[in-house]
């Protein structure tokens, strides 16, 4: 009932509980094998296929979606097999992924917090590749408290997630559609009790990890998709 796209009960014992609805681990999603495949296709793409940013770089695969919708690229078949699976599992509602960006972090490296927005399904699902991360979520700023002291972003972090290499996780609802996400560029993590997967990802509180090159793939379903001949033929 809570759930309008119905995700298959196996999911349901993934769920990671000590976190607001709705966030899935499924940890060794994929093999040692198709991890190295994975990222063999993925530093195999030529240069030109790479947006260096300042802080990552990444892989834009399917399309670039838009606001009024995406014009569709096919998917290559390195890539369409885990659409496929995750979709399999019910994560789209039925639908089949078709949107991937891959990104490329050095220790060291991250992402600003940010929403992914409206244009995809209201589903994320990330493969990570070759290292963990620790993913922080932090509550937006409220039309209320802009008018007070402004919210620093420490006072508005609420908790993180490990993600390690094979894993998958799946993210919807709160904490995709209300929370904002990041990843600090760091070069180690303490994994303390703010991490809500801890027992799921098999680490022990207060352990330190030290953080390698990770690439995540994450993939999900853009619902408007233009035809490139209909964009063609107008103004
Ligand atoms: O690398 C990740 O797991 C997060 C990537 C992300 O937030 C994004 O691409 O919007
Ligand atoms: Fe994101």
């Amino acid at each position: 009932m809570e759930h309008p796209c119905s995700i298959f009960e196996d999911l349901e014992r993934y769920v990671v509980k000590d976190a607001p609805p709705t966030v899935y681990y499924i940890p060794d999603f994929i093999t040692e094998d198709e991890e190295s495949q994975l990222l063999q296709q993925v530093y195999k793409a030529p240069k030109t296929k790479w947006t260096q940013l300042s802080n990552r770089r990444l892989q834009n695969w399917g399309g670039l979606p838009r606001p009024k919708g995406m014009l569709g690229e096919k998917l290559p078949d390195w890539l369409l097999k885990y659409c496929e699976r995750i979709s399999a599992l019910g994560a789209f509602a039925g639908k089949t992924a078709n949107h991937v960006l891959v990104n490329e972090y050095k220790p060291g490296e991250g992402i600003m917090p940010h929403e992914d927005g409206p244009l995809y399904h209201p589903t994320v699902t990330t493969i990570s590749l070759g290292s963990h991360t620790l993913l922080d979520f932090y509550r937006p700023i409220s039309a209320q408290e802009l008018d007070e002291v402004p919210q620093t972003e420490e006072s508005r972090y609420l908790l993180s997630l490990l993600v390690r290499p094979r894993s998958l996780l799946i993210l919807q609802d709160d904490m995709y559609q209300r929370l904002l996400h990041g990843i600090q560029g760091t070069h180690h993590d303490s994994l303390t009790e703010r991490v809500a997967n801890l027992l799921a990802a098999g680490v022990q509180p207060g352990a330190t990890l030290t953080r390698g090159t990770r690439v995540s793939l994450t993939v999900r379903h853009v619902p408007i998709v233009m035809k490139a001949n209909l964009l063609l033929g107008r103004k």
